[in-house]
């Protein structure tokens, strides 16, 4: 059993620190924000989280899980100490490195007996050596050691809990071998691989890894750019490509891009890594700009099948960056549902739990409601931004009453093209031929013969 705080409870910092609790630690998770403190001390979870509540519960019960804003004490009172706070981007799209060294300084100052310090927030390489000596300059007794980690998070959204208990692998990256074993030895339960290197390397293995997902995103989404030109099919392309076990399945969904927390804000600090290395990293670069333009995919299609959208009405459905979380940065509906507006249209949205926080954000391009029904009534078309169970299982029949007319621009292929043909829509999807009926041609690629 170790004393464990963890400093930074959003997404990484409560579902790792709530994981390492299960496992039989004693954990403490702190935050600056003190609302989100008494939230979780009451049990209630500030973010939508499958599973995490009860795992919360059921810790707090155990008393191997607290909480608390007074992070000098939680920091006295453990001996490993995880650092998971956000590392956003900054202006010129490096990493923000702000909320890290000001924990470092917290922890140089509370540093009263040895300590491990581990690094999870993803960090640009460099990071570990400036918390070493930030820590130095801060403790007040220059006797007391401590040794540095690297154990960056790969956890996504939505599926955190299953992917902390079932982690592929663990990469811990350190100067001191004992320490390195520590960690590993505090991963056992997990029964994953450690992956044991130094810390520039374990830094960079999280941004190159998520940056390779990414160019997998933008890659599958430019070859079903083609597809749609040249009469293919991209789910049938990456299927098939997939077969191959050395480029694999896994990540070649194509759509309207990636968002979220984590691949834009990582690939633009990678980029920003590179170009202070001096290496102007050009594949990286593309992979964004072909992220960004993606986004306009089903704008496009949209204009196309309507003729244009001045004052055309359209029912979004989805508003978070993917499904299962309400998390919204950098979703893609911040940009489509103003480029809509901007181009003349309506909006009406729905999202099944993240209608606050988009709400937050682009209030005012959009009017929201409760449910697929009351969203798409009267709506000149149907625009699909993410794949929420409940709307890849949506009643077609009744979709196809409550619209204007039967048009619907799907920017997750949630549909096959033969069961939206048998429905009787005109449907536009990414990368595969659109399906038209009637006397709506508008897609340049083929239709299918009914
Ligand atoms: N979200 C993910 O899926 C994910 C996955 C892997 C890695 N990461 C990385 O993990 C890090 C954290 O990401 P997140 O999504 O959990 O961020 P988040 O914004 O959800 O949470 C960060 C928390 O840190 C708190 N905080 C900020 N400064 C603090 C301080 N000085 N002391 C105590 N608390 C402080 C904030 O109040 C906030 O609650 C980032 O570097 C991110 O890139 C995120
Ligand atoms: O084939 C695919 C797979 C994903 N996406 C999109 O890519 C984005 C990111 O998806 P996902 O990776 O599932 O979500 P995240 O929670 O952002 O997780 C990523 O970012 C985390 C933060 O660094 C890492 O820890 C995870 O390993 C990494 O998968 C979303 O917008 C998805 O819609 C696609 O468009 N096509």
């Amino acid at each position: 059993m170790e004393k464990i705080t963890v400093v930074g409870s959003g997404y990484v910092g409560l579902v790792s620190g709530t994981c390492f609790a299960d496992i039989g630690n004693r954990v403490i998770c702190c935050d600056v924000d003190p609302f989100k403190i008494a939230m979780l001390r009451k049990g209630e979870i500030p973010i939508y989280e499958p599973g995490l509540k009860e795992l919360v519960e059921k810790n707090i019960e155990a008393e191997r899980l607290f909480f608390t804003s007074e992070i000098g004490d939680a920091i006295e009172a453990s001996d490993i100490i995880y650092i998971a706070v956000g590392t956003p981007m900054g202006e010129s799209g490096e990493a923000d490195m702000r909320y890290v060294h000001e924990v470092a300084r917290t922890i140089g100052q509370h540093l009263n007996r040895y300590k491990i310090i581990v690094n999870k927030s993803t960090v640009p390489v460099g990071t570990g050596r400036a918390v070493e000596q930030i820590i130095k300059e801060n403790r007040k007794n220059r006797f007391v050691k401590f040794d540095v980690v690297s154990n960056p998070e790969f956890l996504r959204e939505g599926s955190a809990i299953e992917d902390c208990m079932n982690m592929e692998r663990a990469v811990i990256g350190a100067t001191s071998d004992e320490a390195a074993k520590r960690i590993a030895e505090l991963h056992a339960p997990f029964r994953t691989r450690i992956f044991q290197t130094n810390l520039e390397s374990a830094e960079m293995i999280k941004y190159a890894a998520n940056a390779f997902l990414a160019t997998k995103i933008s890659f599958i989404n430019g070859i079903a750019n083609v597809c749609e030109r040249v009469g293919a099919d991209v789910t049938a392309v990456s299927a098939g490509m997939g077969l191959d076990s050395r480029i694999g399945g896994k990540f070649l969904q194509a759509g309207i891009g990636y968002g979220g927390s984590c691949f834009p804000k990582d690939t633009f600090a990678l980029s920003y890594i590179a170009e202070e290395a001096g290496f102007d990293f050009n594949l990286l670069k593309s992979v964004i700009t072909a992220n960004d333009e993606q986004r306009f995919v089903v704008v496009n299609k949209l204009r196309e099948a309507l003729g244009s959208l001045q004052g055309k009405r359209i029912g979004v459905l989805g508003l978070s960056f993917k499904p299962n979380t309400d998390d919204m940065r950098y979703a893609p509906s911040l940009t489509i549902i103003p480029e809509l507006v901007n181009q003349g249209a309506s909006v009406r949205a729905f999202d099944p739990i993240a209608r606050q926080a988009a709400r937050n954000q682009i209030a005012e391009y959009y009017e929201d409601f409760g449910s697929i029904e009351e969203t798409l009534e009267d709506c000149d078309a149907c625009l699909i931004l993410t794949e929420w169970s409940e709307i890849v299982e949506m009643d077609l029949t009744r979709v196809k009453e409550l619209l204007k007319a039967p048009v619907m621009v799907d920017g997750r292929n949630c549909f096959t093209t033969q069961k939206m043909a048998d429905e009787g829509f005109n449907y536009y999807s990414v990368g595969r031929p659109a399906v038209t009926v009637g006397s709506i041609h508008a897609v340049e690629s083929q239709t299918l013969s009914l």
